[in-house]
Formats: structure tokens, sequence, C-alpha cells
């Protein structure tokens, strides 16, 4: 018996010693243990890691690199299963956990086919479905990083300029959407060139991701450089980041794409993750989106973005786009449930089509894990707050 008296710490709820995610709450670095924060500032973690996680932030830990993420996991596996306490553990609440590194740069791809298809049928009615690139590599956007936030922090109605019958018109978006995404938190040297295989050893971990929307917004300033102002004002994040190593037997192949993809797109064993999506709307589950259904990898994402020479460096925010599935209760955006706002959503308390002042969402992630275990991604929690006066 571990010496963690937790309930929410065994091997079949999400943060159980199969998972051990990384944030930082206001006593420093910590690791998750059910619902209870351990940490690590106080552990004998030897000479080499203890300056890692003696900061206030995940940053010297990301830059360490996949030899010393390992190390720091093995050591910690030893420490939570240990019977009885080792010196200098102090457990305390999740509350008060904030952003857990600096996000370098924030890149969006849009790796569903459901979900593209859906978006494309949406916002272009007299178009093909999908785009003939779409196959072929995974496209993207680079987003705003310094508006990327912690889960629980409250969404202000963006302003914006949207399309009317009569010209443009300012004021708040009447079209707030979510985005239910998996975030790769990037790490390891500063690198260029990677090849699939290689990308994983630059990937610290994984995490939700919420990319609000504003979809009035969208729709009118897109065309033709792809989105803006309409995605910038805030994505919420995790507050606590699991190790890619907690998915090792969530692995799975993605859907086929269809067609050959060239030579620097090819991944010897693939990177897609058998990971479950769960959207909340004011408590409701309005969607339940599989991650195993994207069709490009994080692994090949990587690739793409730096086969330019373009760098990956630690604190990157790779974000897989939107996860939706081919059913109608598999769609991760409220665009998508609603059908661009012509049926709308039931939830306990009324209906919807987009979100309203007032209202949450919340995202909850599970994946397999070792020995019939289940790993969890934290929670990644907003809600909307009415637009600023003017
Ligand atoms: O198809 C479009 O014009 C726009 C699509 C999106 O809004 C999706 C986006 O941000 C990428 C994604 O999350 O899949
Ligand atoms: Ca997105
Ligand atoms: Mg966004």
């Amino acid at each position: 018996m571990s010496w963690i008296e937790d309930p929410a710490f065994t091997a079949d709820a999400p943060f159980g010693p199969q998972t051990l995610p990384y944030g930082v709450v206001p006593g420093g670095v910590a690791v998750r243990v059910g619902d209870q924060a351990l940490l690590l500032r106080g552990l004998a973690l030897g000479e080499r890691l203890e300056p890692v996680v003696a900061t206030g932030t995940l940053d010297a830990l990301l830059a360490a690199g996949r030899p010393t993420w390992s190390e720091l996991r093995a050591r910690l596996v030893e420490i939570v299963s240990a019977t009885s306490a080792p010196r200098g553990a102090e457990l305390v609440g999740l509350d008060g956990a904030v952003l857990p590194f600096a996000v370098a740069d924030y890149v969006d791809f849009y790796s569903s086919r459901h979900h593209a298809e859906n978006v494309g049928r949406i916002f272009r009615p007299d178009g093909a479905a999908l785009l003939p690139n779409w196959t072929h590599l995974p496209v993207g956007y680079h987003g705003r990083a310094g508006t990327v936030v912690v889960s629980g922090t409250p969404i202000v109605r963006p302003h914006g300029q949207r399309r009317s019958s009569t010209g443009p018109v300012f004021g708040p978006t009447g079209r707030l959407d979510i985005e239910a995404e998996v975030g790769f938190v990037c790490g390891g040297p500063v690198a260029s060139r990677l090849t699939p295989d290689r990308a994983v050893d630059h990937v610290f971990g994984v995490a939700l991701v919420n990319d609000w929307s504003a979809r009035d917004v969208q729709a009118w300033e897109y065309q033709p450089l792809g989105p803006f102002l309409g995605k910038s004002f805030a994505t919420s994040v995790s507050a606590w980041i699991t190790p890619l190593e907690a998915f090792a037997v969530a692995r799975v192949s993605p859907p086929p794409l269809g067609n050959d993809v060239l030579p620097y797109l090819v991944e010897e064993r693939s990177w897609g993750l058998d990971i479950d999506l769960q959207v909340e709307w004011n408590g409701t589950v309005v969607s339940r989106p599989p991650f195993r259904e994207m069709s490009w990898t994080f692994a090949q994402q990587l690739a793409h973005l730096s086969v330019n020479g373009a760098t990956v460096r630690p604190g990157d925010l790779i974000a897989s786009g939107t996860v939706s599935g081919p059913a109608r209760d598999e769609r991760g955006s409220f665009l998508e449930l609603s059908w661009g706002g012509k049926e709308p959503v039931v939830l306990d308390d009324g209906e919807r089509t987009f979100l309203e002042d007032g209202d949450t969402v919340r995202i909850t992630a599970t994946a397999p894990g070792e020995g019939g275990s289940v790993v969890g991604l934290a929670e990644v929690v907003g809600t909307v707050v009415p637009a600023d006066e003017r």
C-alpha cells in the first residue's frame, strides 16, 4: 500500500501512479497524485534532478530532455509507491495551479478529417468538403502564444468585426464556440528538420486544449490568410501535463489517408493515440470525441512544421486540431454540433447553439494505461463572462 492515502490515487482512476502529471501550484513544481499534489521541492531526488524542479515553473524540466524526464518519472514512481512517506514529502491541494510553462510558439493543426469536412460543408457549402492538400500534409496555422491561459481562467466574450447584410458591424461575438483538442508540449534541445521518429524526443507531455473561437469573426476575416482575431483572444490548456511516457500502450494507427504521403512524413510506427475525450456544457455531456480518429499524428505534425528549417523549442505548444469523430455526438465544436447554429443542442438547463454568458465548458479525457490502468488528461475548464462595456 502506498503511503499516499487518496481514493483517487489508484490504477483504475485517471490520476493514479500510472499517470503522474506535472504542474505548478503555489508551493512550486508538483506531481499530481489523485486529487492532491506532491511538491517536488523537498524530495531527495539527487543532485542532477533537484535543480531542474526547484524553480517555480516546468521550463527547466522541459529544456532538460528525454533522459532527465525518464529518470525523474522513474524516481517519482518509486517515491509514490513507497509504503511510508519519504523525508520531505509534502502533499497540498490542487487549488491555485498556474500555467506551468512559458508557451513559446503555439501552433494549431487541423488533423480530424471529420472536423475538416464538417467545417468545409458549413463555411464553404459550394466548395469541396475537403481541400486537395489535406490528405498530403497536416494543415495548420500559427496561433497566439501570449493568450494561452490555464484551465479555470474566465473567458471574456471577445469583440470583433463581422459580416451583416448591410456591411461589416462591430461588437461582441454572437457565435462564441469551443474546440476540443489535444495539445503536445515540446521540450528537449532546440531542433529542426525532425523525422517523425525523432519527434518523440521533443515532446514532454500531453494536455487538453480548448481553442475558443468566435465563428462570426472568423467567417468574415479568414480568407485568404486563415484564422486571426476569431481565435487569438484565448486558448485554454490543462494545468497538469501528462508525460508522453504514460501513453506507451495507447498507441494506435490512425485511419488511412487514402494516398501515400511524401517520405518525410512516413512514421515507422505510428503515434496515433487512443484517447477518449468528453465535453460537458453546463454539466451536460454533449460529446465524446475520439482522438484515435485523427488522421495526422503529433510526430508527423512536428516533422512537417520543422521540415523547412523552422526550429522546435521547449515550450512550443502543438495543438492537434479539433477532435471530431464520425458520429454527431462525437463532434468537438458547437459549430458542428449545432450545424452552423441550425440544430440546437439540448442541455439539462435549456437549448443552445453557441455559448451564452455564464456558460461553463469542461473537457476531460482518458486513455488506456499499462496493465489495464487508466491514464488521465487533466480537465480544461472555462466559464464565459460578458464582453467589456465598449
Ligand atoms: O476550415 C476552416 O476554415 C476553419 C477551421 C477551423 O476553425 C479549425 C481550426 O482552428 C483548426 C482545428 O482546430 O481543427
Ligand atoms: Ca483549433
Ligand atoms: Mg484559440
